[in-house]
């Protein structure tokens, strides 16, 4: 049942909206117990309800750039005045567990770890036409019209990465999710499967 590329951490990154999310929350329902998301470091503070080691690992800003000068942080970005960053210690322990390291990454990730020894296998979810994408996100209803805009504009920028030769060792167009569904199950369980061409996702 497990692929080749099963050791290999799995870094899934794509446009917001592109159904990451969605794919993901299928496969962690179907196969409990078999993938791990590495529980992140953050600077900002818990909400409510929030656990450390459980969402996030809470830390001061101190601490954060403590790791990061030892070198302990596969990629780190700051998000409104707030660090976050996913260490090498998180996923060494998810590997360690058996279970597959998933890792789901904004684009200046996806650049940051590729100049780590990391070594993942990295799947790019593609929506099928930028029309489609915009339909998503505003059917979706979790962003105001600037929001929108503003994701799109970020998508621009992420697909423009996804179009350099050999960025992504597969893309999986999320146009009907079942079959989008089935290749993303391949992919997680390290087979070796062909993936889906680039749509032209022209702007
Ligand atoms: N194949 C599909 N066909 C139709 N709708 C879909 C499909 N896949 C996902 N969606 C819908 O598109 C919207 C965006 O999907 P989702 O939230 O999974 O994207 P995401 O990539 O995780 O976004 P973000 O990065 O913002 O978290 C959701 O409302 C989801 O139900």
């Amino acid at each position: 049942m497990y692929g080749l590329h099963w050791s290999r951490p799995l870094v899934l990154s794509g446009p917001s909206g592109s159904g990451k999310s969605t794919l993901l929350k299928r496969l962690f329902g179907e196969f409990p117990g078999q993938f791990a998301f590495s529980v992140s470091h953050t600077t900002r503070a818990p909400r409510p309800g929030e656990v450390n080691g459980v969402q996030y690992h809470f830390v001061s800003r101190e601490d954060f750039i403590s790791l990061l000068n030892q070198g302990g942080f596969v990629e780190h970005a700051e998000f409104s005045g707030n660090l976050y960053g996913t260490s090498k210690h998180a996923i060494a322990s998810i590997i360690k567990s058996g279970k597959r390291c998933i890792l789901d990454i904004e684009v200046q990730g996806v650049r940051q770890i590729k100049e780590t020894d990391l070594n993942p296998v990295y799947c790019f979810i593609s929506p099928p036409t930028l029309s489609i994408l915009r339909d998503r996100l505003v059917s979706r209803g979790t962003e105001s019209e600037a929001a929108v805009q503003k994701r799109l504009k970020t998508a621009l920028f992420e697909i423009d990465y996804a179009k350099l030769l050999g960025t992504h060792d597969y893309i999986i167009v999320n146009d009907d999710l079942d079959r989008a569904y089935t290749l993303f199950k391949s992919v997680a369980f390290g087979e070796l499967v062909s993936g889906d061409p680039l749509p032209p996702l022209d702007h």
